[in-house]
């Protein structure tokens, strides 16, 4: 695999890179243009890549098997991850549990699942609001870590171009983790399997224990055709996050060795928010300019000429593989809007890579103040997601969710019956509620299931 160069040498036959400077632009950080931003960028402008040109290659292929059907993706993890958090054991049970899911999806959908991580470099929030008041103080918000601090303090919150630098250095080890983790051993499949076996055989669970024994039978057969498991022991984990500070995105843009092209080596693949996806804005801009495999979120205000402006500036080519819409539009909205929108790009003779995003469009507070997600509405816009699909003749390709592999309480319901009084001493989330361990498997049993046809 041929690297993409390390530094910016190539980037000026590209002025193009630089032209989201003069486009409007939201949800960037206030940090004033000055001798702290500059040194963070200088400095990171000679920082090596952290993905390579081939990998990302790698991803687009994955990506347009999708599209056709050929393959099912599995995108997972924090809203915001936090340079705290950035710790063995939170990496891998994260990494475990995206893996665990991946396998009884793999086995639900009879398809190979791309395994796409919301890991090492989701360090920026878009914000409804510039600010956040607590007991009649009101500071800037909260706004990832790559940004300022979540303590609520005046100095935690202001915007700190030095937080540019460690988010790089956070995402760099968090992948090498990874790495590591997908390719050392812990990813062997018969592990993972037992993991879920320990799941299913939990008393809160045992609807699931058919699904785990279906599975155990598919491995014993495929251990007495001669499968060679060692071989099965290493899988592609790809990283992901929104591209929103483009000062970040920008500088670790670089020129790929090979094909001369520009790849943003932040991430293998990126995407833009609901908040900054406007056609003439400085973030479609500046990522139709690069290589790399390309999302979009789409809300339930989304509009069919929004969705064939989107195709037309990101994937002009029709690039199997190259753009991928995440939907999320709520449980009680998406059979409803998101009928017109396949069918505007399937007219348009486009194919795009079709994600459900059951989280963002399903926020509630709870009656006792915290930010959450009822597990059934989260249930039921996949649910929605598939329907809409069957019925269309189209494929649906993807689940993209906001999930731990950790113990907390930030979502409510599931098996295990997480209520509201669990978040006074389990709701860790800095942003948005997240799936726990069991609320993720036991969404991965549910979508497998319907996929089955079970
Ligand atoms: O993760 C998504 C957004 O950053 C988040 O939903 C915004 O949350 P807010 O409405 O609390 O700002
Ligand atoms: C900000 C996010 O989502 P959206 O852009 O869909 O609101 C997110 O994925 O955390
Ligand atoms: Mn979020």
């Amino acid at each position: 695999m041929i690297p993409a160069t390390g530094t910016q040498e190539g980037a000026a036959a590209y002025p193009g890179l630089d032209a989201w400077r003069s486009l409007p632009i939201s949800q960037q950080p206030d940090w004033q243009d000055g001798p702290g931003l500059d040194a963070a960028l200088t400095e990171l402008s000679s920082a090596p890549p952290l993905v390579f040109a081939g990998e990302v290659d790698q991803l687009r292929t994955r990506l347009a098997a999708a599209a056709q059907g050929n393959a099912f993706v599995l995108q997972g993890g924090d809203c915001a991850e936090t340079f705290a958090g950035m710790t063995a054991d939170r990496i891998s049970a994260r990494v475990r549990t995206i893996l665990q899911m991946a396998v009884v999806l793999t086995y639900g959908a009879s398809l190979p699942v791309v395994k796409m991580g919301r890991m090492a470099g989701q360090f920026a929030k878009p914000r409804s609001s510039n600010e956040e008041t607590r007991h009649g103080v009101t500071l800037p918000a909260y706004r990832g870590d790559m940004v300022n601090g979540y303590d609520f303090t005046e100095a935690s919150r202001r915007h700190d171009p030095a937080r540019l630098i460690r988010a790089y250095h956070n995402a760099a080890s968090t992948l090498n983790l990874v790495r590591a983790f997908t390719q050392g051993g812990f990813a062997d499949l018969r592990a993972v399997h037992d993991w879920n076996r320990g799941f299913a055989a939990h008393p809160a669970h045992v609807r699931y224990e058919s699904t785990v024994a279906q599975i155990d039978r598919a491995l014993k057969f495929m251990a007495a055709c001669g499968a060679d498991f060692d071989a099965l022991r290493g899988v592609e984990f790809f990283a992901s996050h929104e591209a929103l500070v483009l000062e970040y995105e920008r500088v670790l843009t670089r020129i790929d060795s090979r094909s001369r092209l520009p790849y943003d080596t932040s991430a293998h693949f990126v995407w833009i928010g609901e908040r900054t996806r406007d056609l003439d804005g400085a973030h479609v801009d500046f990522l139709s300019r690069v290589r790399n495999p390309i999302g979009v979120k789409l809300g339930p205000g989304t509009a069919p000429d929004d969705v064939l402006g989107l195709i037309d500036r990101l994937d002009p080519e029709r690039e199997p593989g190259r753009l991928t819409f995440i939907t999320r539009m709520g449980a009680g909205l998406i059979r409803d809007r998101l009928p017109d929108l396949v069918r505007t790009v399937t007219d348009s003779g486009a194919t795009v890579l079709w994600i459900t995003d059951p989280m963002h469009g399903n926020t509630v507070t709870s009656p006792n103040g915290y930010k959450t997600r009822n597990f059934d509405d989260v249930v039921d816009e996949v649910r929605g997601f598939f329907e809409v699909h069957r019925e269309l003749g189209t494929v649906p390709g993807g689940l993209h969710v906001e999930m731990t592999g950790d113990d907390v309480a930030e979502c409510l319901g599931g098996s295990d019956r997480i209520d509201q009084e669990a978040f006074l001493t389990r709701y860790e989330s800095v942003c948005d509620p997240r799936l726990n361990h069991q609320q993720s498997l036991e969404l991965a049993f549910l979508v497998a299931e319907s996929l089955a046809g079970n």
